[in-house]
């Protein structure tokens, strides 16, 4: 790296700060290992920044991330915030609103089964087999998420809430090319996922997806609805290399592909705009349900840390470090509670990310 780069580090709410020790403490040890310098700040992100500054999205927050070269994001968003109005809960007051402000259209979410775990998915053994690797690319700033008009009106039984779903040539052409630029680099398989049956939209997804096809005669492209998408996935995940997804349908799919490698723990993510500036959180949440109990998985976490030294700052080495170094963890048998085949052999949250940082190392 040719400067000392600026992180803007947002722990957010649940296990958010639990996962999020444990990647800087993966980070440091790839600083200590490859001999560069990351300047990470902290900045208040929902609900947590709600009870401290009014608002999900500080000035100061959005400020610090401007003025960064990457965004490391925990997770935000509980029951303690659900009952405020819609558009200031976390989710939407933070998280979509830094996605369009930094124009991170593109959410890259891998899925590979790690040989060891292969046990730890729902899926049948024979299913499995010995392993997929799926990558989801999903559109990230458009699409039902963000179309207007939405709202609510009326009253009694004629109340109605809408959203729309829309998408311009422009969108559907950058997403599609990154898909296609990305299957080059894997098997060449790109299945783009829509509703044509159905959805006008989708129709247009359609036509635009195989028009930009062109340009890549070498990729292999097959068109899926995405109530088969889904049960395919589960049939035999070993069909798909690239999936090329809209915003909601890969938010969904992701899901399942995260469950299908053994844990919602287990899945980063990357959204990035055409610059390579970035975000990197987990596609997971803030796991109320387990949060301030120290075994959250902090994998997906330090993963996303990964994909940031690769995608943002081109540091290649240390990226592939860190991956080597959670593959060796997890074929030493550390393991937390959600991948455990034993819950009593279970490690907890910070004990995981020791394991994971003693082992990052360059190259043999
Ligand atoms: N990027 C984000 O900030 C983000 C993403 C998804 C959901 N959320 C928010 O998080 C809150 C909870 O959402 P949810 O329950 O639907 O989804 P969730 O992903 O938080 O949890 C779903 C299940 O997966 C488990 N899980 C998730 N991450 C885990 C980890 N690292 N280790 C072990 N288990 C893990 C949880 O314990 C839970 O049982 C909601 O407010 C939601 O809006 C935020
Ligand atoms: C929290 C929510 C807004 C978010 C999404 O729907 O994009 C999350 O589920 C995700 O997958 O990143
Ligand atoms: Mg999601």
């Amino acid at each position: 790296m040719d400067r000392e780069k600026r992180v803007a580090v947002l722990a957010g709410d649940g296990i958010g700060p639990e996962v999020m020790a444990e990647a800087l403490k993966v980070l440091q040890a790839a600083e200590a290992v490859f001999g560069f310098r990351l300047q990470c700040e902290q900045g208040d992100v929902g609900g947590c920044a709600i009870d401290r500054h009014g608002h999900a999205l500080p000035a100061g927050t959005l400020s610090l991330c401007e003025a960064s070269d990457a965004i490391l994001f925990g997770s935000v968003g509980g029951p303690k915030w659900e009952s405020l109005p819609p558009e200031q809960q976390p989710e939407r007051a933070a998280l979509l609103p830094l996605r369009k402000r930094f124009d991170l259209f593109c959410n890259l979410r891998p899925s590979r089964v790690f040989p060891p775990l292969a046990g730890a998915s729902p899926l049948r053994s024979d299913i499995v087999g010995d392993g997929f690797d799926i990558l989801c690319v999903r559109e990230l700033t458009s699409g039902i998420y963000f179309g207007r008009p939405k709202g609510r009106e009326g009253e009694g039984a004629d109340e109605r809430a809408f959203d729309t779903m829309c998408y311009r040539r422009k969108e559907i052409e950058r997403i599609a090319r990154k898909a296609f630029e990305i299957a080059r680099l894997r098997k060449k398989r790109v299945t783009s996922i829509d509703k044509a049956n159905v959805l006008t939209t989708m129709v247009f997804w359609r036509q635009v997806v195989n028009e930009v096809s062109r340009d890549y005669p070498d990729v292999q492209l097959n068109h899926m609805y995405i109530d088969n998408a889904s049960m395919q996935l589960l049939r035999d995940p070993h069909q798909f290399d690239v999936l090329l997804c809209g915003n909601m349908f890969g938010d969904i799919l992701s899901d399942q592909c995260a469950m299908m490698t053994g844990s919602m723990g287990l899945l980063a993510s990357a959204s990035l705009n055409e610059t390579n500036f970035g975000l990197y959180e987990p596609a997971g949440g803030s796991a109320p349900d387990i949060a301030g109990k120290g075994i959250a998985n902090p994998i997906a976490q330090i993963l996303s840390a990964a994909m940031m030294l690769r995608h943002s700052f081109g540091h290649e080495a240390a990226a592939r470090a860190i991956e080597r170094a959670v593959e060796e963890t997890i074929a030493a048998g550390v393991l937390t509670r959600d991948i455990a085949r034993d819950p009593a052999q279970a490690v907890g949250t910070a004990q995981m990310g020791d394991a994971v940082a003693s082992r990052v190392r360059a190259d043999d």
